[in-house]
């Protein structure tokens, strides 16, 4: 696999890159950027305390929706590595990948204003389907782990 520049959100075209998790196009969302390094991926999410759960931890609703977005663009990823589309040397991606299920466990708390980081890794892909599974880390301690089921739509629309 190859390393990546460029987030695989920014290679979605500009009218479906409006995710509020994920889309560049959204100035309301939170513009998460998932790059693939090696043969995993990776991204990085600074929460603020408008996510706060109890003082000082995250809410859980705000991890989930880092792995979902996290979760669909390595899959995005992974299947454009698969189907040999050269991500360095690509404006668009044909890919679209949306969340058919997502598994979160919830390990420790999430500390707030603390960097997280989400790494994906492949565990298959049949067909439409890709597995990846994630864990999300704050200063190098596990707090969530998530397992996503992404499809990848028939159509480029
Ligand atoms: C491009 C920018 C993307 C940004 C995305 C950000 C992340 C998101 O939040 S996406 C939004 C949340 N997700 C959604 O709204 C998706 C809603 N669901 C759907 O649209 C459809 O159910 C969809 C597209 C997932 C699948 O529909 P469709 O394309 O008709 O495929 P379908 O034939 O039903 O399923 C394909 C395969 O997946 C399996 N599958 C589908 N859903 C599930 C599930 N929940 N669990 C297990 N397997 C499933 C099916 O059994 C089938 O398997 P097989 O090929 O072996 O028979």
């Amino acid at each position: 696999m190859q390393n990546k520049s460029k987030a695989i959100q920014d290679l979605y075209p500009d009218e479906l890159a409006h995710c509020y998790g994920c889309g560049k196009n959204n100035p309301f969302g939170y513009q998460l950027k998932t790059y693939l390094v090696g043969d995993e991926t990776i991204a990085h999410f600074t929460p603020d305390e408008k996510f706060t759960a109890l003082p000082g931890s995250v809410y859980g609703g705000l991890v989930a929706s880092l792995l979902d977005c996290h979760g669909t663009g390595s899959a995005a990823a992974f299947a454009c590595v698969a189907e040999n589309i050269d991500l360095e040397n690509t404006e668009t991606i044909p890919v679209r990948c949306v969340t058919a299920s997502l598994k979160v466990d919830f390990k420790a708390p999430t500390p707030m204003g603390t960097e997280l980081e989400l790494i994906g890794k492949l565990r298959s892909i049949e067909g439409r389907k890709i597995w990846v599974d994630m864990t999300l880390s704050a200063k190098g301690i596990i707090c969530a782990t998530g397992e996503i089921l992404a499809i990848k739509l028939k159509s480029n629309v």
